[in-house]
């Protein structure tokens, strides 16, 4: 998967929901661990939009269990053809256990971003670009979701997102919460390269997303034509 564009991706647990995606969405973010048979899922997948893969941790606000067939069962969906792109959490690459990971995906040519959530609040600029520094070692893009509490901490995120996209590396910001809500149609205006949203606000996977139709809409109004 090529992100030197803005990738809006439906965030699901259920890939039978790709053909309502199609209309809004360049690309389905497969939430593994949410869904019941994640494997068996992406075998049987013939959607049309490619697949961004990810199996997130139950201590970065995921459901994945145990941590190693959380890591093997990413691995795999690595090689599983609709697949072009992996998510792994940044932690998981510094400790070791997700070098695998990117390794399986490198071998299939699979991209990988690497990401780091913070759902208690914004950290100052530097520890924010010491995260995107460390995602851009190891992935192809880095990516950073933080929680706002208020609209300053939005625009640290969007300064920082403008100055690595002027320097032409590839990040992806959220701001999570409500604080951060417009981060999300926003941030792709400043050189953020990836966004999610549910198809049904109803199956929200983080705090602040619009759905997929308004987040689609809106980013496309406010795009430059
Ligand atoms: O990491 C992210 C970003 C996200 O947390 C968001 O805030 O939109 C949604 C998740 O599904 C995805 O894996």
């Amino acid at each position: 998967m090529d992100f030197d564009s803005f990738v809006l991706c439906a965030s699901t647990a259920d890939l039978g929901a790709e053909p309502a995606a199609r209309e809004h969405a360049d690309a389905v973010e497969f939430r593994m661990d949410l869904a019941s048979d994640p494997l068996e899922a992406l075998d049987d997948y013939d959607g049309e939009l490619p697949v961004l893969a990810t199996n997130r941790a139950g201590w970065e606000g995921g459901d994945g269990g145990d941590d190693d067939e959380r890591l093997d069962a990413l691995a795999t969906a690595a090689t599983v053809a609709p697949v072009e792109a992996v998510d792994l959490e940044l932690a998981s690459v510094q400790d070791g256990d997700g070098r695998s990971v990117v390794e399986q995906a490198r071998g299939a040519g699979v991209s990988v971003v690497v990401s780091t959530h913070d759902f208690e609040g914004t950290s100052d600029g530097e520890t924010m670009a010491t995260a995107l520094d460390a995602g851009l070692e190891h992935g192809d893009v880095a990516k950073l979701a933080v929680t706002a509490t208020d609209r300053r901490s939005v625009l640290s995120l969007l300064a920082l997102t403008n100055e690595y996209d002027r320097a032409g590396d590839p990040v992806a910001t959220i701001a999570m919460g409500e604080a951060g809500r417009h981060s999300r149609v926003v941030a792709p205006l400043y050189g953020s390269r990836i966004g999610y949203a549910p198809l049904d606000p109803a199956d929200a996977t983080a705090p602040g997303q619009f759905d997929l139709a308004t987040t689609a809409r809106l980013v496309d109004e406010l795009s430059p034509q």
